[in-house]
């Protein structure tokens, strides 16, 4: 455990051959702290959380971990260390019940953590305590895009990280299965993990995140409370595409920007 934050990101670019994906991006996440990663289509956000968790490696800067620094260590190195991260596409083993595919989920560590982490009953514990420990025995097929968001959330939380990475999870929810989501993020971050929480829903993001990191064709152009970014006059143009930005209002940032590149 440290002192300081629990991640740090410093003037981290990332360059895909000629595309400047992140320049000079500077992130602090502090224990049991839940921010919030917004920004037009294209604007670097899976990328960056792509560099925090291995899967793409930066062209310059620095990324240090509890303590670490993790520049050089491969995704599963990164997450025995308690980086773990959901993804835009959900992947489940089709296969394999909601608890299988819980118990795969668990990075191997040693000792005391893979005693407690490997365990039958916690998979049903992960389960419960994100109100779905009925579904332990179904198969994906079975389950609704909202259950499936939530095994994915569930298999995320089951090596007890230490810091929750998450890539557009709202994404197909309707608004009851929005909020449910919002309260399990909160009380996750009450548990005392750290949570990055990308998403291009800005109802939710503004409303139940701690901070909020802006970022515009790859670089940070806002960092703060939701109530401050929400009316940060670079942050409305980068969403309207105006010189003129005008105010917001309440959670109505929209991007503008069509999608380019998707991957
Ligand atoms: N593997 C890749 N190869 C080349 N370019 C890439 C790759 N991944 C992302 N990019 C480009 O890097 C930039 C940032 O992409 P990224 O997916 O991080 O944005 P994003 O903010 O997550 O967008 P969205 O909200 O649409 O998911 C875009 O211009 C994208 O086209």
């Amino acid at each position: 455990m440290t002192a300081g934050p629990l991640l740090r990101a410093a003037a981290v670019s990332l360059h895909y051959g000629g595309v400047r994906a992140l320049r000079e991006v500077d992130v602090e996440i502090m224990p049991a702290e839940l921010v919030g990663v917004i920004g037009p289509n294209g604007a670097g956000k899976s990328t960056l959380l792509d560099a925090i968790t291995g899967f793409a490696s930066p062209t310059s800067g620095s990324l240090t971990f509890d303590g670490h620094d993790i520049r050089r260590r491969r995704p599963s190195e990164r997450a025995r260390m308690g980086l773990a991260r959901t993804w835009q596409t959900l992947q489940l083993f089709e296969d394999l019940t909601v608890a299988e595919n819980v118990r795969m989920a668990v990075p191997r560590r040693s000792g005391a953590a893979r005693r407690r982490s490997d365990g039958r009953r916690d998979d049903h514990d992960v389960l419960g305590r994100l109100g779905i420990g009925r579904l332990a025995g179904r198969m994906p097929g079975e389950l609704s895009h909202g259950q499936r968001v939530l095994v994915g959330v569930a298999r995320a939380l089951a090596g007890d990280p230490k810091l929750l990475l998450m890539d557009e999870p709202a994404a197909g929810l309707d608004g009851r299965e929005r909020g449910l989501l919002g309260e399990i993020l909160r009380d996750v971050v009450a548990s005392g993990t750290s949570v990055v929480l990308v998403d291009h829903d800005m109802p939710l993001v503004l409303g139940i995140c701690d901070r909020v990191y802006v970022l515009d064709f790859g670089a940070v152009i806002a960092c703060g409370p939701p109530r401050d970014v929400r009316n940060d006059p670079r942050v409305i143009a980068a969403y309207l595409g105006a010189d003129d930005p005008g105010t917001a209002d309440e959670g109505g940032l929209q991007p503008s920007r069509p999608a380019e590149g998707a991957r």
